[in-house]
């Protein structure tokens, strides 16, 4: 999948040089949680947190206390999302007894206001615990008939204590529902990377190959752990993928190694303006950009594989037809910018000048 670059012609069809004009496909965000977003609200202050602990009861305290919708705020994210060429996201959204399913029903109302122009698949994601937050596994059950998609989890070993237990939960919803799995592991280590391994076997065990995504993988990013061939070469056997975000000081993999054990990588924005970060854009470009900062990016090899993953590779995972039938200038869906090229986009990181969906430009 590659992008075309052309002369831009002026008002009066005056083609020239100094305006270029670099047609792309559009991007693919992998892992976006718009429910917990604050776009198009007032500013929200956030409290310090040293653990992740201290992330998710800010978070659930910063939800609960929300004035706008679920609905609002997740469409207000989205709509930002798709001006900005994003085409397709997988959504992770909070599943609890605290908050029931409103945030599936929020972030699926939203997403069909805006389906013409962005697929969006939605994890059920168990943010506060499966197990451990007594009746989260049912919601997630009955989310999976009202709005979900894919089937979430979360830090099986630590957060929710008892990993057996939670990936034998999460691949019977699979199982019973036929449904792909993406669980957020946060833990590093040693610790991180046995669940790796674990997760891998079930997948294999489960017939699940090219199924399963492990969302930021800390453990997965630090070359420094004896642990991590092994865990990369078990995740390329299942055809796992690892959804990284390149979020605020997050570790995030080096790319020639994870490519080199034949794991496959997309990317996505995390959150964006919840409590757990002020930061964020919706903006594909953007993290783009942020992937290849964070990850050294030199070459222009290097700054177009991070253009490749946040476009034909999302695309890949997500099953985005749009993206994924992007051949150039004439393509049906596609996004155009003011840019030389693909390694320039990345490090300018410029608006679009247009989107186009179905041959039609996008207006919001
Ligand atoms: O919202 C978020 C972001 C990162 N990690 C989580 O568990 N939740």
């Amino acid at each position: 999948m590659m992008a075309a670059h052309l002369a831009l012609e002026d008002h009066y069809g005056n083609s020239s040089d100094t305006q270029p004009l670099l047609v792309t496909p559009g991007f693919v965000d992998a892992h976006i949680h718009p429910d917990k977003t604050t776009w198009g609200s007032p500013w929200l202050s956030r409290r310090a947190a040293a653990t992740l602990e201290d992330l998710i009861s800010n978070d659930l305290r910063a939800q609960l206390a929300y004035q706008d919708s679920v609905e609002e705020r997740a469409f207000a994210l989205m709509r930002q999302a798709v001006l900005s060429g994003t085409m397709a996201m997988r959504a992770h959204v909070d599943v609890a007894t605290q908050i029931g399913l409103r945030n599936i029903h929020g972030v699926r109302a939203a997403a069909e206001r805006l389906a013409p122009y962005l697929d969006v698949q939605i994890v059920a994601f168990p943010q506060f615990g499966l197990l451990s937050n007594q009746g989260t596994l049912d919601l997630v059950e009955a989310s999976l008939s009202e709005g979900a998609d894919l089937v979430g989890g979360i830090d099986p070993a630590s957060l929710d204590g008892d990993l057996h237990g939670h990936l034998d939960a999460v691949f019977a919803l699979a199982n019973k529902y036929g449904r792909d799995v993406d669980i957020h592991l946060h833990d590093s280590g040693p610790e991180g990377l046995a669940q790796v391994q674990l997760i891998a076997e079930r997948t294999v065990a489960e017939g699940m190959q090219g199924r399963v995504t492990v969302g930021h993988g800390f453990a997965l990013c630090d070359p420094s752990q004896p642990g991590l061939g092994a865990a990369l070469d078990a995740m390329a056997t299942a055809g796992m993928w690892l959804a990284t975000c390149a979020l605020g000081a997050d570790p995030v993999p080096v790319l020639d190694l994870v490519e080199k054990h034949g794991v496959r990588v997309a990317l996505g924005s995390d959150g964006v303006r919840d409590a757990w970060s002020p930061f964020g854009s919706g903006s594909m470009v953007d993290r783009t950009h942020l992937l290849g900062y964070r990850t050294g990016a030199l070459t222009d090899a290097e700054l177009e594989r991070c253009f490749r993953i946040a476009t034909a590779d999302g695309a890949e995972l997500l099953g985005s037809a749009a993206v994924a039938a992007f051949f150039g200038p004439g393509s049906a869906d596609r996004v155009e910018f003011a840019a030389h090229s693909i390694p320039e986009l990345v490090v300018d990181r410029p608006s679009p000048m247009r989107v186009v969906r179905a041959g039609k430009t996008v207006s919001l």
